[in-house]
């Protein structure tokens, strides 16, 4: 049963299609990695379901409703540099969080000490209890993102938009992330699209892995495609073993050290 449909999505900018006739249907729950080459067009199609901009051409809907004109509460995003507020506590960053589902978009009173108490009940669950009066700045960048994926959370939504959550972070850090990750979809049936370039975690993390890229390629004018979801491998249990995906597109791998740097 689709959840999220996306039907023949185009979007350009300035008569340039960036990504062209994407269709896709996601099932609750999912979790959907997107890799492809550097700007290939991933972080617009994030945007595009979150609805922070409109297709060209297409719709994409969430559980049979209309096209979204602009980003509300059902849909999260955490983007790979920390999109927290740094003039806010940790702990008001996740009572802000739980703010954007009101219209005013305000606590008071009694109503902000509840908030309070709900958001130290977050911040004990992402490991974030020691420093809940802390500045954002005052933390590890692990920290910091945990937070921002905590403050998406708070809100609920029933979408969840990863823009490389993880890009910034060392790899120890990462893994501990990866594991975050893990343990808050057992407890939730967000349905998830992430965008990374790291294929092994895009297999590790997704139930499918998508792959953009540009089928159709002018070498006269690169500019004159768009690229499209030109795979979609399953990824539960890892799927294939994305060594042999790399075999394939080695354009998808770690970019090659020059040969002066080397020596
Ligand atoms: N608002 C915009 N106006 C004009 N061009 C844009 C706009 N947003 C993105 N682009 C262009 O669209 C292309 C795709 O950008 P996008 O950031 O979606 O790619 P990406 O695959 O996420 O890249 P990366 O992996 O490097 O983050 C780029 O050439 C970018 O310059």
């Amino acid at each position: 049963m689709s959840f999220v449909s996306v039907r023949d999505v185009w979007q350009s900018y300035g008569g340039r299609p960036i990504i062209e006739r994407v269709n896709i249907d996601v099932a609750e729950g999912e979790f959907v990695s997107i890799v492809g080459a550097s700007g290939c067009g991933k972080s617009t199609f994030l945007r595009l379901l979150l609805a922070d901009e409109q297709p060209t051409r297409g719709s994409i809907t969430i559980d049979g409703g209309a096209p979204a004109r602009e980003p509300g509460i059902e849909r999260g995003v955490v983007f790979q540099r920390y999109s927290v507020f740094p003039h806010m506590s940790v702990r008001d960053n996740i009572v802000a969080g739980q703010s954007f589902q009101r219209p005013l978009g305000r606590f008071f009173g009694a109503r902000l000490r509840q908030a309070r108490e709900e958001a130290d009940a977050t911040l004990a669950r992402i490991g974030l209890s020691h420093v809940a009066d802390n500045y954002p700045a005052t933390l590890s960048g692990g920290m910091q993102q945990r937070l921002a994926i905590g403050q998406a959370l708070t809100a609920r939504p029933r979408v969840l938009l990863l823009d490389e959550p993880f890009g910034a972070l060392d790899p120890g850090t990462r893994l501990s992330m990866h594991d975050f990750l893990t343990e808050l979809r057992a407890e939730t049936s967000m349905t998830v699209f992430m965008v990374t370039h790291d294929l092994e975690e895009g297999f590790k993390l997704g139930d499918r892995v998508l792959v953009f890229d540009k089928p159709r390629w002018d070498p006269q004018d690169p500019g004159l495609y768009g690229a499209t979801i030109t795979y979609d491998f399953d990824a539960r249990d890892r799927g294939i073993p994305y060594q042999n995906i790399l075999d394939g597109l080695p354009s998808l791998g770690p970019a090659p050290v020059p040969a002066d740097a080397t020596g």
